[in-house]
């Protein structure tokens, strides 16, 4: 079913080492992936599998020790001439795991938004550039006066939006999204997770995400690859690993997530509660977040003894 799909990113034999000699140490080898245009796909596994490792290596910044990164029949891992790597970082976009780390504290949000439009000079006038980053600042919801503050005067929920504006102002084709919600407050992941899929619809966007939670992933992933000490043990789509995850190491990462109902699971659609909020995202909501970062189906939520849980709200 995969094969009128369009490969975006691919990963051939991907291994990546730290160090040399004795020191030498492998983190990240044999990977193999495809990543199909448009599609939401999901890294996951526990703290120091390579997730991030893999990411770097995508955006350019790890090194690669074998095998080939090729973006659209490129190797981008390789060298480029100067063209050929400007317009693969530019269509390349990341967004971070640390809002709070990830912006430049002595630049206005203008320049931060702007400073990928100057590097590569994709503007064609300084009103232009100003029409751009003012309509990507309304779009990730804040407003055009904030273009004028400063990182430390926004919470991390609207740093991070910040950071997506930044990422998407370049007009990606694939955006690293490396743990993007896993730094916020419980009350905002919704919120930001929305965000990103309102982008992917809007703008066909691709997204490699990347993740330990798999209650997160489970509701914003079209498939999942599951990495443990560096290699893919499971690539799968998102229901299929629920559903009938083949290793064993997938299963005990799942056995903490609830199972889905196959019938639901295939209307998949994300709906998440936001209690800052005080509603659902949608006017029919399937899913619960009944801890943070628990996700069961509104109906299990009932079996399950939530009752005033979810009188209370509104349910
Ligand atoms: N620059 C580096 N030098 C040496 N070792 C590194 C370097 N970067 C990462 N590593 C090692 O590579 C392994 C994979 O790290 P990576 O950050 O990719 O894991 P991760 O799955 O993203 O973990 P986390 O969820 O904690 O971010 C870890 O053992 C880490 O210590």
């Amino acid at each position: 079913m995969n094969q009128d799909k369009e490969v975006l990113l691919s990963l051939k034999d991907l291994q990546i080492t730290f160090g040399d000699g004795k020191s030498k140490f492998v983190a990240v080898d044999d990977v193999n992936l495809e990543i199909f245009k448009g599609e939401t796909f999901s890294l996951v596994g526990e703290s120091g599998s390579g997730k991030t490792t893999i990411g770097r290596a995508i955006l350019g910044i790890n090194p690669t020790s074998n095998g080939d990164i090729i973006f659209e029949n490129k190797k981008i891992n390789k060298k480029l001439s100067a063209n050929e790597r400007k317009d693969v970082t530019r269509r390349i976009q990341m967004i971070f795991q640390d809002p709070q780390a990830s912006l430049n504290e002595r630049a206005t949000i203008n320049y931060i938004i702007s400073e990928g439009l100057y590097n590569f000079h994709l503007f064609d006038s300084e009103e232009d550039r100003l029409e751009k980053v003012t309509k990507m600042i309304e779009e990730v919801g804040l407003l055009p006066e904030h273009l004028y503050r400063y990182p430390h005067e926004f919470s991390g929920g609207q740093r991070q939006r910040i950071g997506i504006a930044r990422a998407l102002v370049m007009e990606p084709d694939l955006i690293v999204a490396d743990e993007p919600i896993s730094a916020l407050d419980v009350s905002i992941r919704a919120q930001v997770l929305n965000l990103l899929k309102k982008f992917q619809r809007e703008e066909d966007l691709t997204y490699l995400f990347i993740a330990h939670d798999l209650s997160v992933v489970r509701f914003i992933s079209d498939r999942i690859a599951v990495i443990r000490a560096g290699r893919i043990l499971e690539v799968a789509e998102t229901e299929e690993l629920f559903l009938n995850p083949l290793h064993p190491y997938t299963r005990a990462l799942l056995s903490a997530v609830p199972v889905p109902d196959p019938v639901l699971a295939k209307k998949k659609e994300l709906i998440v509660y936001d209690p800052a909020m005080h509603h659902y995202e949608t006017d029919k909501p399937k899913f619960v977040e009944i801890k943070p970062g628990h996700f069961i189906y509104a109906n299990e939520a009932e079996q399950e003894g939530y009752h005033d849980y979810l009188a209370k709200k509104g349910m």
